[in-house]
């Protein structure tokens, strides 16, 4: 795995090798040797389908001592991985923030603790793959909304679908 590109110097997008032959590809989808994860403990792995284009989940992060660093990998389909740093003060005016396109399951992104996460999939039946370093704590769940002002990400649609909740931050 080779870190392609970096964000704030402490998000990456990352490229995993890859073995193909007559059967298929084989790639490595995570790589304790891998400089990133020398100190990464995975306490979690979510599996997410989600139907229809243009669905945004996000943006999450759990707080204080639940705060979770998050790795994704679109395993089929196309998502824009956005992120938002959340660590510094509420009074920022901006907050430092991007996003990554994903649509090869040979790219992943590596998300720190102290920011919020969440997703636009950009077609039909997108699947994700993202680890956690964190058990779930839903006391602890928090979020900022994914057209904060403060947030500096152009979306690829403006008018996403959303969870009640993702409504409501
Ligand atoms: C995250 C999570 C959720 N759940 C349950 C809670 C709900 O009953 C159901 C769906 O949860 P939620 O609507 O929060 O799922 P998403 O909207 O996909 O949000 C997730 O995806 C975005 C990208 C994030 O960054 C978070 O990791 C995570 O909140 O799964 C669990 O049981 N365990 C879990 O770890």
């Amino acid at each position: 795995m080779k870190i392609i590109n970096s964000y704030f110097e402490e998000v990456h997008h990352i490229e995993s090798h890859f073995f193909s032959d007559t059967r298929g590809v084989f790639l490595k989808a995570f790589d304790k040797n891998t400089s990133v994860f020398k100190d990464y403990v995975i306490q979690q792995s979510n599996y997410v389908h989600t139907k229809e284009k243009y669905t945004l989940r996000g943006m999450h992060f759990q707080k204080e001592e639940f705060a979770e660093a998050k790795f994704f990998r679109v395993v089929q389909g196309k998502a824009q991985i956005g992120f938002v740093d959340v660590s510094g003060s509420k009074e920022s005016e901006s907050l430092k923030s991007g996003s990554i396109v994903l649509n090869n399951p040979k790219e992943s992104v590596f998300i720190p603790k102290g920011y919020a996460t969440g997703y636009l999939t950009l077609e039909p039946d997108t699947v994700v793959l993202y680890f956690s370093d964190n058990i779930y704590q839903p006391d602890s769940e928090s979020g900022i909304l994914w057209n904060d002002s403060r947030i500096n990400i152009s979306w690829e649609s403006q008018s996403p679908i959303l969870s009640q909740k993702d409504k409501l931050w």
